[in-house]
């Protein structure tokens, strides 16, 4: 952690009590939302450093003192669903833990994307040679996705959806000048953002609703030219890497865990019972 970091753990979080820390206001360093777009798709925005190291304690520590029943074991990954059930006719609702309402009433507020308070949280537990394939989120959610990362950084994939590629032939036989299809290819290229632990990604529009996402489930990520290699790898502390060539991989020492926010607009009235 460089000295500036330090300072600024200081400042947001006054020690080391057993109060759970205040989730900091949103640490946009003064900048506006917009400032932190990455790439040419619509819209993805990367925001390092969003929580403090402490705040990330703290929240890695709520996660896994969680009764083990609330994990549920995929085959490469395990999960915690916070929030309800979500159906495809709306989402059957359960109070969120006041540890989570805390940090995502903070992102619905500040990020000001969201439409309604973020009402439901998937948390994702990684070991570094596990990941997620490529999907969509679905139509039962509000189409923006906040991501919040702890521990190991990794490295999101995204890829135009098929239904998307097929649109990109049908344009490349329409005689299109070659400049046009050009930027045609370029704007619907895949695209990587290496995620830092504390970092915040939100997507939206067409990268929610047009684009695939998902994590190689490999110790080792291709990191080169990934939309913020340059902003990452300026932490080289926090960045174990190796090179083969001109191609940079990060390498997945620890536990990545992330934390989901999304919001579903179709709440059914009765609580969800067990
Ligand atoms: O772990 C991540 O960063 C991605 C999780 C994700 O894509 C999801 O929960 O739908
Ligand atoms: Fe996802």
């Amino acid at each position: 952690m460089d000295s500036e970091q330090e300072a600024n753990q200081k400042k947001d979080s006054p020690g080391l009590s057993s109060m759970p820390p205040e989730i900091g206001c949103f640490n946009m360093k003064g900048k506006a939302l917009d400032d932190f777009i990455v790439g040419t798709v619509p819209t993805v925005m990367y925001i390092p450093d969003f929580i403090t190291s402490i705040e990330e304690s703290h929240l890695l520590d709520c996660v896994y003192n969680c009764p083990s029943s609330k994990w549920k074991s995929l085959k490469n990954r395990r999960l915690q669903n916070w929030g309800g059930i979500v159906h495809e006719k709306g989402l059957l609702p359960q109070q969120l833990p006041p540890w989570l309402v805390n940090i995502a009433d903070k992102i619905y507020e500040e990020s000001g994307l969201f439409p309604l308070a973020i009402n439901h949280v998937l948390i994702n537990e990684y070991l570094p040679n596990q990941g997620i394939m490529p999907h969509q989120d679905g139509p039962a959610y509000y189409p923006v996705v906040a991501i919040l990362s702890l521990g190991s950084p990794v490295v999101m994939e995204f890829a135009p959806h098929s239904s998307l590629q097929a649109d990109m032939s049908t344009d490349d036989l329409s005689g299109d000048s070659s400049a046009e299809a050009d930027m045609w290819a370029g704007y619907h290229r895949s695209f990587s953002i290496i995620l830092m632990p504390r970092s915040l990604l939100i997507f939206k529009d067409d990268v929610y609703t047009r684009y695939l996402h998902g994590i190689r489930d490999n110790a080792f990520l291709l990191c080169s030219g990934a939309l913020n290699e340059a902003e990452a790898c300026r932490d080289k502390l926090s960045v174990e890497g190796r090179s083969s060539g001109d191609s940079r991989y990060i390498q997945r020492t620890e536990t990545r865990v992330s934390l989901t926010f999304r919001l579903v607009l179709k709440v059914h009235k009765k609580l969800f019972k067990f």
